[in-house]
């Protein structure tokens, strides 16, 4: 047996809300919040902040367990725009670094290929400056040879020079190659470093359903957000990896020649870029943030068209589909240009250093000149040595330029680490908060027991609300049951907390030990899996599908009463992906679970309203096949109709209170027998028979 048992974390959770002492981030708070913008630009992000949810979030914000830890009152009485709203700012802080760190540390893991792709590139790239150098002091050569009037001189440096120029194109793009390679790896580890974290039982759940106003669109963060990190971070490691080797050098090389002096003014100049820049990347890193926020809400609201466009034309809904579509791309837009106004300094900035650090090498050739220290060369070899200073002091200064050039890739990583960095922040909570909803192994005697005992459970909606309180019932194998109560009543939510997504508040759950086999969950709408018929059938074993044999297809769907779509498919083993979801309408996608569920035949069926978009006959015949296959169910349903294929009733009646009754007038057995079947349309005796019998043949066959 597992036994489901309240979380020490949830206990935590509710204390922190009656202490008043609470994380401050992710607070709910409304527009009218003493919060008032100051400047223009704080206006500006104040507009787009307030404008994300209340453009994308039509349905009423989702709140969690954690937000009520806040205090807050979504929707309370005077907030007539409340949203949940984020006070962590996204700088360039010890919160970044440490984010930073983290994902660094994935990417240079023991097992990682970075690590040596990367030293590869910096020893390919230190191979290629000993090629730039000789490149840029070719000029100074030229001056030379041209001054002497050395003319077959000036033919072996032409061949020379033509030779390494071609050499250093070449360098530029093997480093240009190593740096795809390396940012291609780069973000196949992390994505699957995520998929790691992220894709965990009930952890994916919970994320995306509960506390989805902690983290918004994971999945973009995943899919977009690492690949932009990666290329950002290519970008800068192409420029900068081996900078400190280079600075080194050509300091020492600007020191020979120009005196301290020159380094001196480099470095001072550098400096003081350095300073503005940091101050004008900070508000840019939060902007991306954002913006990638927009993005991603932009793009859900198109998969929600793609979801619902049904729906939305039945409801001729395409007139408010375009307003809101349009709005999400003016927050969008807003964002864009909340960056571009916020780069515009920043790469006056880097404009300017590049400018005036090619005037400050002008004057530090100036200042050994005008002293005198080259007085005695005669002028071919002064052009030379002034070519070459130049060189060597701008190629200094460029190499400090560099780091400020790289300030917009450093934002983007910056906006990126935050992004991804939160996201695992909110993982590993969430990854203690599962821990907590312990799952314990039985004592061996308990091992034997298939059945599912609810003891005096209780139990919470995220927003804190009752659902149940202390509900007592065991659900034996045989005798299956039906969940019955008013709209709210709790009925999908006993069935969550059955099934470990809910946490209880009190009480226990103990479920048979070989849960995973012994109980299967039949949602309202089942997830069809891209794939094959048989990986369908065998979903989400999908390893399995290559012992289902073609008889098992067939008659796991003549169970289902799905025989018809073997002439719909192309063959059991032909993949399709979307299609699927055309291919089957409601009613045959949750005859294509009762499949699954019949080849599977587990000790417990969990349906939550399965059969709602079935016809009468096909309903019944799935309740008819479960009870010959000995699966026991426990129904979530609305049609009273169906009671009578269960011996046992719970009634919830959505005040936390619930009643148990046996099932009065008739029962699942005596349906079967025959006579029931009034209940639903006619059918032929013959009918009947073919259903036994395929049970039958299901029964020895599986
Ligand atoms: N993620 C959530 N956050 C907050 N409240 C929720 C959440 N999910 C469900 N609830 C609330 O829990 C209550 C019970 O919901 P549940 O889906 O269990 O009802 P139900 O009895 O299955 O309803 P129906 O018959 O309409 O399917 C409802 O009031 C619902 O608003």
């Amino acid at each position: 047996m597992y036994r489901l048992i309240p979380s020490e974390e949830e206990t935590r959770d509710e204390e922190r809300t009656e202490a008043g002492s609470v994380r401050t981030h992710n607070r709910f708070i409304s527009e009218t919040d003493a919060d008032k913008p100051k400047g223009r630009f704080q206006s500006f992000r104040q507009k787009i902040k307030s404008m994300l949810p209340s453009v994308f979030h039509s349905d009423p914000c989702p709140v969690s367990w954690r937000s009520k830890a806040t205090g807050a009152t979504p929707g309370a009485p005077g907030n007539s725009f409340t949203i949940p709203k984020r006070n962590e700012e996204y700088l360039l802080d010890r919160v970044f670094l440490r984010r930073l760190k983290r994902l660094l540390k994935v990417l240079f893991g023991k097992r990682s290929k970075i690590t040596w792709m990367y030293v590869g590139m910096i020893m390919f790239c230190i191979l290629n400056e000993f090629v730039i150098y000789y490149v840029g002091t070719i000029p100074s050569r030229y001056y030379k040879v041209l001054g002497d009037k050395d003319s077959s001189g000036f033919l072996r440096l032409l061949l020379v020079s033509l030779g390494t120029v071609f050499m250093a194109g070449l360098g530029k793009s093997i480093i240009f190659l190593f740096g795809s390679l390396l940012a291609l790896e780069s973000r196949k580890v992390l994505t699957l470093h995520f998929h790691q974290i992220y894709i965990q039982p009930k952890l994916f759940y919970r994320i995306l359903m509960i506390h989805e106003d902690e983290v918004d669109n994971p999945d973009q963060r995943i899919t977009q957000d690492i690949d932009k990190l990666t290329e950002a971070l290519r970008k800068m490691t192409e420029d900068l990896n081996i900078m400190p080797l280079l600075i080194a050098f050509y300091t020492w090389q600007c020191w020979e020649m120009a005196g301290y002096i020159g380094p001196l003014c480099i470095y001072g100049y550098f400096l003081l870029s350095c300073a503005t820049s940091r101050m004008l990347i900070n508000p840019i890193v939060d902007a991306i943030f954002y913006k990638e926020s927009a993005e991603g809400y932009f793009r859900y609201l198109h998969v929600r068209f793609r979801q619902f466009a049904e729906s939305i034309t039945f409801s001729r809904g395409e007139g408010e589909a375009k307003d809101s579509a349009d709005a999400s791309l003016e927050v969008l837009m807003l964002t864009q240009l909340d960056i571009i106004y916020k780069e515009l300094p920043l790469k006056f900035l880097q404009h300017s250093v590049s400018y005036f650090g090619s005037i400050l090498s002008y004057v530090i050739i100036a200042i050994p000149i005008f002293m005198g220290v080259y007085d005695d060369l005669p002028s071919p070899d002064i052009s030379a040595v002034i070519s070459k200073i130049s060189f060597v002091s701008m190629y200094l200064t460029f190499q400090f330029s560099k780091v400020i050039q790289c300030g917009t890739d450093f934002s983007d990583v910056a906006g990126y680490t935050s992004r991804l960095g939160q996201l695992l922040e909110v993982l590993d909570q969430l990854n203690t908060e599962m821990e907590n909803i312990a799952v314990d192994f039985p004592h061996e005697e308990a091992r034997s027991d298939t059945s599912i005992r609810f003891e005096k459970v209780s139990f919470e909606t995220p927003s804190g609300d009752v659902v149940i309180t202390d509900f007592t019932h065991r659900f034996e194998p045989g005798v299956s049951t039906v969940i019955v109560g008013p709209n709210g009543a709790g009925k999908t939510s006993l069935l969550r907390v059955m099934g470990g997504l809910w946490p209880v508040t009190k009480g226990e759950i103990l479920l048979p030990h070989r849960y995973r086999k012994d109980v299967i969950f039949l949602p309202q709408t089942p997830y069809l899996t891209y794939g094959t018929l048989r990986e369908q059938l065998v979903y989400p074993n999908k390893e399995m599908a290559a012992s289902v044999s073609d008889a098992d297809v067939h008659r796991v769907l003549k169970l289902a009463r799905l025989d018809h779509i073997v002439t719909v498919v192309d063959g059991f083993d032909t993949a399709y992906t979307l299609d699927w979801n055309k291919m089957l309408s409601p009613g045959e996608q949750q005859k294509m679970a009762f499949a699954r569920l019949f080849y599977a035949r587990p000790v417990f069926a969990v349906l939550d309203e399965a059969t709602s978009s079935l016809d009468t006959t096909s309903e019944i015949e799935m309740f008819k096949q479960c009870r010959l296959l000995n699966i026991t169910c426990i129904t979530v349903c609305h049609n009273e109709a169906l009671e009578q294929d269960h011996q046992h009733r719970i009634y919830l009646d959505g005040f936390g209170g619930w009643e148990w009754s046996e099932v009065q007038s008739g029962n699942g057995a005596s349906r079967g027998a025959g006579s029931a079947f009034g209940a639903g349309p006619a059918r032929s005796p013959s009918e009947d028979m073919e259903s036994d019998t395929l049970a039958e043949g299901a029964d020895g066959s599986y």
